[in-house]
């Protein structure tokens, strides 16, 4: 369009319709807006109503079925319910709901949350009347399998997620009625990293310094000073994207404890963390509740060692339901019944190994000789057999024909059951890998196969020996060339008695060495969740 001489700038013709269109694209999208703005939160308000309904239904459903637990109001209804309670669980309900926790810093009443049933999944009662108290200084560990309902409880606490029934108490504050105000006393670090890819960590820690009202001119320090207590100085300036996973978890940890919240929830801290950076990791929780004293930590993790470095206390759940509490040395002793005895034997002897190289390497050539008639269907092996004689021992590999053969001649089918098994299991010594390398090479070196062979045979004496002197003792899996067994410990059986015996025949049987421990948090663990 050309502006004739006489024409003006606010002409129709000019700029006047572009104008006109502009404001009416104003009003339009103002009211626009508004009325977005206004039925969406009317159809946010009946979608609540409507999921409130169903539950309601599902609810009062569930009362007349048997799968559901009722909904708990006070001690006394939940303990007719949850017979199967443990006693320090059912201890602890009892003395929060007869008000012996109101000083706690964090309280939770029968606190439970159900996910109603949607269009792919079926209702889930994620955290079943969860009821336990956390006191400042505390650092409780809060235990579980997968899917357990830990980080549900933790949304309910930091208001993220709405409870069905129950309720909690931060810092004095009802997270139902007023979950703003709860939120302000808690630092919250969830399982994964909500970062800005872009910021850096020192954007990160400005911007959280400033939702969470540090004053602008304390704002540089405070940065300053969680860029320092986390190690992070290196990577200050640098995009949260390029971070490694380690360096993420730390400065999502760190944002979580600015402002010093007396409480402070993590989620899994130190995910992916190298040992040297979950140490410092360590050092720093631990000087939140111990040193600093007031603050009360909710720590969740799959590491028993950390829940053990780090936590005064410790609740398990199991499939959302709180299964023990208590501290680290109680829920040893109380379901520790047992001792750990994890024991190593001597290596075999190469004068040995070599021996019985020779044997076998004399067994395989004179075998077709001398009972071909039996073997029947294993003429692989016989063929492999007769080039034997020819072959030194390092160059010989036995494939499963010839092990089963060699095993059978010996009168001792059953010890190579591990090694020839297309699915491989711990058997004490090392037949897991010599298994594998049966599966994965077709055969094993002669060599390889003496060294197991005399393995087995000392650890079989070790077992017998182990299941005949302790009555109840279990053999529980290996670690590395040591095997572990759990011994029942009671009156009947000191301390002093099983070193006793075991320094009596540790030459004779060939143990290297051997220690007995108490019931470690992690076997604890595996046999809750174990008993889901
Ligand atoms: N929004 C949801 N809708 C339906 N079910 C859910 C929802 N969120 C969680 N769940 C279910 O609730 C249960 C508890 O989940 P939660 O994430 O709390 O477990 P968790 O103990 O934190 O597990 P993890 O150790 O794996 O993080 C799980 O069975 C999960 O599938």
């Amino acid at each position: 369009m050309r502006m004739a001489s006489k024409d003006q700038i606010l002409d129709w013709n000019v700029a006047g319709a572009s104008l006109c269109y502009l404001a009416v694209e104003i009003v339009v999208y103002f009211v626009l807006t508004l009325s977005l703005e206004f039925t969406l939160h009317h159809k946010i308000k009946l979608t609540i109503s409507r999921v409130w309904w169903n539950l309601f239904r599902h609810v009062k459903y569930d009362m007349s079925q048997s799968y559901s637990e009722p909904l708990l109001g006070s001690f006394g209804e939940s303990s007719m319910f949850m017979t199967d309670e443990d006693a320090d669980v059912t201890a602890e309900r009892q003395r929060i709901l007869n008000g012996l926790g109101d000083n706690a810093i964090i309280c939770l009443q029968n606190l439970r949350k159900v996910y109603p049933a949607g269009k792919n999944h079926a209702m889930k009662i994620a955290v079943h009347s969860l009821t336990f108290a956390v006191q400042e200084g505390e650092c409780f560990g809060f235990l579980g399998t997968n899917g357990a309902g830990k980080t549900t409880t933790l949304s309910m606490l930091t208001g993220e997620e709405r409870p069905t029934d129950g309720t909690a108490f931060v810092f004095g504050t009802e997270v139902r009625s007023d979950p703003k105000s709860a939120r302000r006393h808690i630092g919250y670090c969830p399982q994964f990293d909500a970062l800005f890819e872009f910021l850096t960590a020192r954007e990160h820690l400005q911007l959280y310094a400033k939702i969470k009202s540090v004053p602008e001119n304390l704002i540089n320090n405070v940065v300053n000073e969680k860029l320092e207590e986390f190690d992070l100085w290196n990577h200050a300036e640098k995009p949260s994207y390029t971070l490694s996973g380690g360096n993420k978890r730390k400065l999502s940890v760190a944002i979580a404890m600015i402002g010093d919240p007396p409480i402070v929830i993590l989620d899994e801290p130190s995910t992916g963390m190298d040992p040297i950076a979950k140490r410092f990791m360590w050092d720093v929780i631990s000087s939140l509740s111990t040193r600093r004293g007031k603050t009360a930590v909710i720590l969740t993790t799959h590491s028993m060692n950390e829940a053990q470095a780090l936590c005064t206390r410790i609740g398990i759940m199991v499939d959302g339901k709180l299964r023990c509490i208590g501290s680290p040395q109680h829920l040893k002793s109380r379901y520790g019944n047992h001792l750990e005895l994890e024991l190593k034997p001597t290596e075999v002897s190469t004068l040995n190994v070599d021996d019985l190289c020779k044997s076998i390497q004399e067994l395989l050539h004179d075998f077709p000789k001398d009972a071909r008639s039996i073997i029947g269907d294993l003429e692989t092996c016989i063929l492999g057999s007769s080039l034997i004689a020819s072959k030194s021992i390092a160059e010989i590999s036995l494939t499963a024909g010839m092990i089963i053969l060699i095993a059978r001649l010996f009168g001792n089918e059953d010890s190579i059951k591990t090694i020839v098994s297309s699915n491989p299991v711990s058997d004490g010594v090392f037949g897991e890998q010599l298994s594998e390398q049966l599966l994965r090479d077709g055969s094993i070196p002669l060599r390889i196969f003496c060294e197991w062979w005399l393995a087995k045979q000392k650890f079989t004496q070790i077992d017998a020996f182990i299941l005949a002197s302790f009555p109840g003792a279990k053999f529980h899996g290996c670690n590395g060339l040591s095997a572990i067994y759990q011994l029942p410990y009671g009156e009947a059986s000191s301390l002093a008695d099983i070193f006793g015996h075991l320094e009596n025949n540790r030459m004779k049987l060939g143990i290297e060495d051997y220690r007995i421990s108490q019931a470690t948090l992690e076997t604890i663990f595996n046999d809750f969740a174990s008993a889901m």
